[in-house]
């Protein structure tokens, strides 16, 4: 099956949000981020969870209208598997997050572990607000732990899904559909 000239995806994947599909859902969350921070004074601090939350993070900056700095932290529980593992801290922020307001921007929101780790990790550092946006959310049964996030793009079944930013065994993040493997 090929997706765009120059990508084969993987026997049997399914499309399960087409790239028209993703961007309308991306626009809504943009105005809805644009609405919560309209007005304030101080710039944002956003967050970039890497490596999944680039794409999405990428798709949102020319469409957000407040003022922002940018800044990443990256935390990896999957590896290149489609199975969640320990959490691994790899780099946190460089910026201070004291005092801060933030907005953390994740691909997906899916066992809640690395959210949760993120959102603890952003109260100890005495951050003054901190907002959770996720470009998709698989449904409440699939969190380990309790977490909420204030911005959702789209709200997905539980399949382990890849493009858009998501890898599958460290591929595929370039495609601009999202996809999955009815048997993963
Ligand atoms: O809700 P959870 O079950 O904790 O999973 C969500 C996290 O898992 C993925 O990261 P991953 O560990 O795959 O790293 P990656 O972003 O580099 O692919 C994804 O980008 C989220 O950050
Ligand atoms: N796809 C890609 N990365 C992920 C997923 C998923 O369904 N869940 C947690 N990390």
């Amino acid at each position: 099956m090929q997706a765009e000239a120059g990508w084969a995806l993987p026997e049997g994947a399914l499309c399960l949000l087409d790239a028209d599909a993703m961007q309308r859902h991306i626009e809504a969350a943009a105005q809805a981020l644009n609405a919560r921070f309209a007005g304030i004074q101080e710039p944002v601090l956003m967050l970039v969870v890497m490596n999944g939350g680039l794409w999405f993070a990428g798709q949102l900056l020319g469409r957000l209208h407040f003022p922002l700095e940018l800044d990443y932290v990256h935390l990896s529980r999957y590896r290149d598997t489609t199975r969640g593992r320990e959490l691994e801290w790899r780099t946190l922020p460089s910026k201070s997050l004291t005092g801060r307001r933030l907005l953390l921007i994740d691909d997906i929101l899916d066992q809640g572990v690395t959210a949760q780790a993120l959102v603890e990790h952003c109260r100890l550092q005495a951050a003054t607000e901190t907002t959770l946006a996720v470009m998709l959310e698989k449904p409440a049964s699939c969190r380990l732990v309790n977490v909420q996030a204030q911005i959702v793009a789209c709200q997905i079944p539980d399949h382990y899904v890849f493009g858009c930013g998501m890898d599958l065994n460290g591929l595929l993040r370039n495609l601009p559909a999202l996809y999955y493997l009815p048997e993963a």
